[in-house]
């Protein structure tokens, strides 16, 4: 892990004050104070730094957990429910509350709100994620803040992000955000959960795929759904825009401000890999794969080495139930996955070309889609 300033230290430190756009997230353990119902005056208090920082010229998309607790103090339920439609109705309540406290804060300050519930369908299919891209940018440029959640009220176990951290990363991409702030209970990432070992250390600076962050990075606390796992895994998430992560404490006094300031707040993660195309992000923040194509050494070779396509003739196996156009994960013999993308044929037919070169395509299938079974400009290795 890096510490101080270096090369890249400096790269995040120049972004984070001269940046344009932000993603701030804040989490459910310290909007609701660990489950004391909605921290008013906190979120008062960040609602005027995020004013503040719109009005210096930073446009910022606030992604607010908190709808499920404070569902659960208007209910007057004092134990977060356990079944699936008890969270969502609590989610629905709690969203009005949630939305009407951010309106009535930001009006003082001249702003307005906007409420995007967003789901992971809505970003895995390619038309949405656009749709919801246009309304984003327009919103930025108008005196709006837009408040993100999950919506909740449609989502399933098997389909939602979950946390909250995720849905930021993917948001921070969407917007091609400069950097995404993750305000949570603790001051930022440490060397081990603070909970369990009171001298763990601050983690100042370290590149966003560093794979020592992720050992280190434990589960969350009671209320929130992801801890610092998911928090490391989106700032990689983030960083294939190119964006810089902070993950810092939102009790400290005018954290946002202190960021944009150039002090050194929290654990910053810098991007440590070229930014790849949009079009590519979208496919790596896909969440949920259709189903599974196995690749021989020769096209391991080719797709990591020579950037090229997959062709049928290096697949070994496919498995799952996908459809033309769905996105599939590619992975080695060894099983460790190499890519994900939107593949060209069902998986019957994808099954009955695998191993044969692409001139015997036609004659097996009696038509041909397209040469190649997912072609380079669907396939983003990750
Ligand atoms: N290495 C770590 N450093 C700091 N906090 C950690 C670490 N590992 C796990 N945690 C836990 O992550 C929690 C924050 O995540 P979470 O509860 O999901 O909050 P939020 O709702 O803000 O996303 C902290 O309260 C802490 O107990
Ligand atoms: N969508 C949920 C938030 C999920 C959640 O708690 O996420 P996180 O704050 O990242 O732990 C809600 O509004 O209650």
């Amino acid at each position: 892990m890096q510490r101080g300033t270096d090369v890249t230290g400096n790269f995040a430190n120049n972004t984070l004050q001269h940046g344009t756009r932000w993603v701030v997230k804040i989490g459910s353990a310290l909007l609701t104070n660990d489950g004391k119902g909605l921290d008013l005056e906190r979120i008062a208090d960040w609602a005027d730094q995020i004013a503040h920082l719109k009005r210096s010229g930073v446009d910022v998309v606030l992604v607010s957990s908190g709808a499920v607790a404070a569902g659960m103090t208007r209910l007057g339920w004092a134990a977060r429910p356990d079944t699936m439609e008890m969270l969502q109705a609590a989610a629905a309540v709690g969203q009005t509350k949630l939305v009407q406290t951010y309106e009535e804060l930001f009006q003082k300050s001249g702003l307005h709100t906007a409420q995007i519930l967003l789901t992971h369908e809505d970003l895995s299919d390619r038309k949405r994620y656009l749709n919801a891209r246009n309304t984003l940018r327009a919103l930025l440029d108008m005196p709006v803040i837009p408040i993100v959640n999950e919506n909740d009220t449609v989502t399933t176990d098997e389909i939602r992000f979950g946390d909250n951290d995720t849905l930021g990363a993917l948001v921070t991409n969407l917007i091609e955000a400069d950097a995404l702030i993750l305000l949570t209970d603790q001051d930022g990432l440490y060397n081990a959960d603070p909970r369990k070992q009171p001298d763990a250390r601050l983690i100042e600076r370290a590149a966003a795929t560093d794979p020592t962050l992720l050992a280190v990075a434990g589960d969350g606390g009671r209320l929130g759904r992801g801890g610092m796992a998911t928090k490391v895994r989106a700032a990689r998430l983030a960083a294939r825009s190119g964006a810089v992560t902070v993950i810092a404490g939102g009790r400290l006094t005018d954290v946002l401000g202190r960021i944009r300031s150039g002090q050194s707040v929290g654990t910053v993660l810098h991007p440590d890999l070229a930014p790849i195309a949009a079009r590519k992000q979208w496919l790596a923040g896909h969440l949920q794969m259709k189903g599974e194509i196995v690749v021989d050494d020769g096209a391991e070779q080719a797709l990591l080495k020579q950037g090229k396509s997959l062709l049928a003739v290096g697949v070994k196996a496919v498995s799952g139930d996908f459809q033309r156009g769905e996105c599939v994960v590619v992975r080695n013999l060894k099983g460790v996955e190499l890519a994900r993308g939107l593949v060209n044929y069902d998986v019957l037919d994808a099954s009955r070309i695998i191993g044969q070169p692409t001139g015997a395509i036609e004659s097996i299938l009696g038509y041909l889609n397209e040469p190649e079974l997912i072609h380079r400009d669907n396939l983003v290795i990750v």
